[in-house]
């Protein structure tokens, strides 16, 4: 299911096709079938719908949801002292202090399986700072997945990666929710709203303009210096070794520096494993996942390891980051990562890239605090096994809120 949360006036309002709320909900023979709930749209491809009409427990629930929705609002009207203090607080952390001599050191102590940066995070300015700044003394080609990117080395001995900016912020990507390179800045957005959110699993993201001729291909392996060319014009390109990586989808310096994001690379002692994700895409137009036809599906899922253990936070923290995709809108958690031997680790949240909306940076203090109570929402919905969990629809407005 893919859900959006345009309205033309909210924050969240990007450069998706618009919907028109007055078509909702039709059946339209060539487009999508569209359901609207107050300011919500759940859009589920027509292709898709033909073929499985009865697949809409996800929307009748969020139906039940919107229901709550002027309680939710009427008693978050005006900021509360919390969230004043909550964003205030995130700020000041964030704020370059010079309380730490060793940033790598501080990051990687802070570390943990559910927790990758305190809640409190004295020094976090110095840790950004200084991967914004500190020299890069090596380069070399990406690790592994699909995407360009470099895996840069920085002074002090931190690893990091480089993922460049491959489009100007108010590209509008068409297609699946899948579809496009990634959004570097994406990435940094993605880690300021896991601080927010309280879940705090996404690694320190940080913009950075980079000179690919001074700072990357003087230190570059030599598989990486390998791929770079100059253009026409003096731009300086490269396009990496990776499984996508092509001389036709290169990326170019403006003819000094280059845009991206860097991210702090995850400690040893912090390992880790990848997962298919029960509820991922098919990623073929005309193949339904089994969730998508199965109205059963999850309770089948609760029989298999890790979900079959009451001990085990795995499906909540699944659904945390479900909410969490919705609101970076990302539709490509095909595989979801943990860390390894760790029964208890919350779902690390790499990869964050996917088309993050342009305007999260324009973000007001109402946008947060609907995002903060979204985020608790899940928890209130779905309370922990064995508890059986309520019906959305029974829950009074004291329990949602
Ligand atoms: N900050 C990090 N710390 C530790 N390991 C990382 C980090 N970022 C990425 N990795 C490892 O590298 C892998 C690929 O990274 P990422 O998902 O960002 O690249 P990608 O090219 O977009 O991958 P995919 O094509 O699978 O979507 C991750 O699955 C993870 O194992
Ligand atoms: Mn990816």
């Amino acid at each position: 299911m893919m859900v959006r949360v345009p309205p033309a006036s909210s924050p969240l309002h990007h450069h998706h096709r618009t919907l028109s709320p007055s078509t909702v909900p039709s059946n339209d023979p060539v487009g999508n079938k569209v359901y609207l709930q107050g300011e919500v749209y759940a859009i589920r491809d027509s292709e898709y719908h033909r073929r499985n009409q009865r697949n809409c427990s996800g929307l009748q629930m969020l139906n039940a949801l919107y229901t709550h929705l002027p309680a939710v609002r009427a008693q978050y009207k005006s900021p509360s002292s919390y969230l004043t203090d909550l964003v205030n607080n995130l700020k000041r952390d964030i704020t370059r202090r010079r309380v730490t001599g060793d940033p790598w050191d501080l990051a990687r102590k802070w570390a943990k399986p559910r927790s990758l940066v305190p809640d409190s995070a004295r020094g976090l300015g110095d840790v950004l700072a200084a991967l914004s700044t500190a020299p890069i003394i090596a380069a070399d080609v990406g690790y592994k997945g699909t995407q360009l990117k470099v895996a840069i080395m920085l002074k002090g001995g931190q690893k990091a990666v480089f993922k460049p900016k491959w489009y100007p912020r108010d590209e509008v990507i068409e297609g699946e929710v899948y579809a496009g390179a990634d959004r570097h800045n994406g990435e940094i957005a993605a880690f300021h709203l896991s601080r927010l959110l309280g879940f705090p699993m996404v690694p320190l993201a940080v913009g950075r303009s980079v000179s690919l001729k001074r700072q990357i291909l003087p230190v570059a392996s030599r598989k990486l210096a390998a791929t770079f060319f100059l253009r026409r014009g003096g731009r300086l390109c490269f396009y990496g070794v990776c499984y996508y990586c092509h001389k036709d989808s290169s990326v170019c310096d403006n003819g000094r520096t280059l845009e991206g994001t860097i991210i702090l690379w995850l400690p040893q002692r912090l390992p880790l494993m990848h997962l298919p994700h029960p509820w991922a895409h098919t990623y073929k137009r005309t193949k339904l996942a089994q969730w998508e036809e199965n109205e059963n599906y999850c309770e089948r899922v609760l029989h298999h390891p890790p979900f079959n253990s009451d001990k085990s936070p795995r499906l909540l923290d699944l659904m945390d980051t479900a909410v969490f995709d919705f609101l970076i809108q990302n539709g490509d958690r095909h595989h979801y990562t943990v860390v390894s031997d760790e029964p208890s680790s919350s779902v690390v949240l790499l990869d964050n890239g996917k088309r993050c909306p342009e305007s999260i940076k324009n973000q007001t203090v109402l946008f947060l605090r609907s995002l903060v109570i979204t985020a608790n929402l899940s928890r209130v919905i779905f309370p922990p096994r064995p508890s059986p969990p309520k019906n959305a629809a029974d829950l009074t407005n004291e329990e949602l809120v």
